[in-house]
């Protein structure tokens, strides 16, 4: 027994909180680790080299300084531990027994020619200019800036994209990555969605990809994808999808669905709430069932079993609050902003994990 804080606690209670702590302090390991094995390309050699890769053809295939190798087994036995890779027992032509590294279907989406890839979320976010901001969440609490990102750039997310051709580039790639995963997925789903619309807004659609999926499967529906200008600059439409640079807080094109998919959640109770009213502003009136604002995002329920997705769903809610000042909502803090903007029913189906699709009606 010892005591902490005046209390008694066994020597293994005290020694687990300790290493709680330490894990905690040390949880950005997991993610400079991933981020290092990203930038190496790591993943795309080990699928190029079409089978299990021993540490000595990945040293040779990085291009690096040799008397790194050492870094390179270390960098992948974390890597390996947080399950991005496996260890495999592979045998030479002389039948001498080795040990290969191979891909699981967590580094899979880290391959930079896979569609939906993850490498340019893990680079994005993972990026000097959006860590940075955490430095300032604690002066944030303090200050009048409406988030750590703004205290620390002196610009919202979305002026600093606008002016930061890099960034604005990987962060619509990344949200592409997104979209074609839940287009892929989930395309059948969407029909059903969908069915018998006859045109539908993307707003914040970014460069169109799931607007693109959704206009290919249903050749009936005119698609409209809305961004900013910097965003859809460029972009060629086709037969039954348009591009319309612009701002979704002045004007949203008349359709019979608007569509937001990991919008709201970017924006304040106060913004969102605006949002909404514009969303059913721009509603064609209309006698047909279906009319609607379609909204994928996750609805965050803390009472469920399954720990990592709830971890999962909260680390989504800080970065919305530090990057944007916006949060990730419970069932109730959803039916509050419908109401409020008008809405008369909602409902909620899970559709991909830990996102949700929210059908609102007027
Ligand atoms: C998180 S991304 C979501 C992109 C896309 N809906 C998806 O899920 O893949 C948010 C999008 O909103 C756009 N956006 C931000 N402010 C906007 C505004 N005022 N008007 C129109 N689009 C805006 C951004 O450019 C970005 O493409
Ligand atoms: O999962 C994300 C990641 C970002 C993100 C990506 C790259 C950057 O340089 C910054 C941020 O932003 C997101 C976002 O705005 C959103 O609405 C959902 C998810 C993500």
């Amino acid at each position: 027994m010892a005591s902490l804080n005046g209390v008694e606690y066994c020597k293994q209670d005290l020694l687990d909180a300790q290493a709680h702590v330490w894990n905690h302090i040390f949880s950005f390991v997991n993610s400079m680790s991933l981020k290092c094995a990203v930038q190496l390309c790591i993943p795309d050699i080990i699928h190029k080299h079409r089978k299990p890769i021993t540490l000595s053809q990945l040293v040779d295939a990085l291009q690096i300084n040799k008397a790194k190798s050492d870094f390179v087994y270390r960098l992948m036995r974390m890597l390996t531990h947080s399950k991005f890779f496996i260890n495999v027992k592979i045998s030479d032509d002389d039948d001498n027994e080795n040990e290969g590294y191979w891909l699981t279907p967590a580094s899979c989406f880290l391959l930079r020619d896979e569609p939906m890839s993850m490498a340019p979320l893990v680079l994005g976010v993972l990026d000097p200019i959006i860590m940075d901001p955490w430095h300032h969440v604690s002066k944030c609490f303090r200050n009048e800036s409406p988030s750590p990102f703004i205290t620390k750039h002196e610009m919202s997310f979305w002026e600093y994209a606008g002016t930061e051709q890099m960034l604005n580039l990987l962060f619509n790639d990344a949200m592409a990555r997104d979209a074609w995963f839940c287009s892929s997925l989930a395309i059948k789903e969407w029909e059903q969605v969908f069915k018998g619309l006859k045109s539908m807004v993307d707003v914040g659609g970014g460069t169109g990809t799931l607007a693109k999926a959704i206009a290919g499967a249903l050749p009936g529906l005119k698609c409209t994808v809305l961004d900013l200008p910097h965003v859809v600059d460029g972009l060629k439409g086709a037969e039954n999808l348009s591009y319309v640079g612009g701002n979704m807080f002045q004007y949203i094109p008349p359709a019979d669905a608007i569509f937001l998919k990991w919008i709201l959640h970017d924006w304040s109770d106060e913004d969102c709430l605006k949002l909404l009213e514009k969303c059913k502003e721009s509603i064609i009136p209309s006698k047909g069932k279906g009319r609607k604002v379609i909204i994928v995002e996750m609805v965050v329920d803390d009472n469920k079993e399954n720990h990592k997705a709830i971890e999962t769903q909260l680390f989504f809610d800080m970065l919305m609050m530090v990057d944007y000042n916006g949060k990730e909502r419970t069932e109730e803090e959803w039916a509050k902003l419908f109401y409020a903007a008008g809405f008369t029913s909602y409902k909620i189906t899970t559709l991909l994990g830990l996102r949700s699709v929210i059908e609102v009606f007027p």
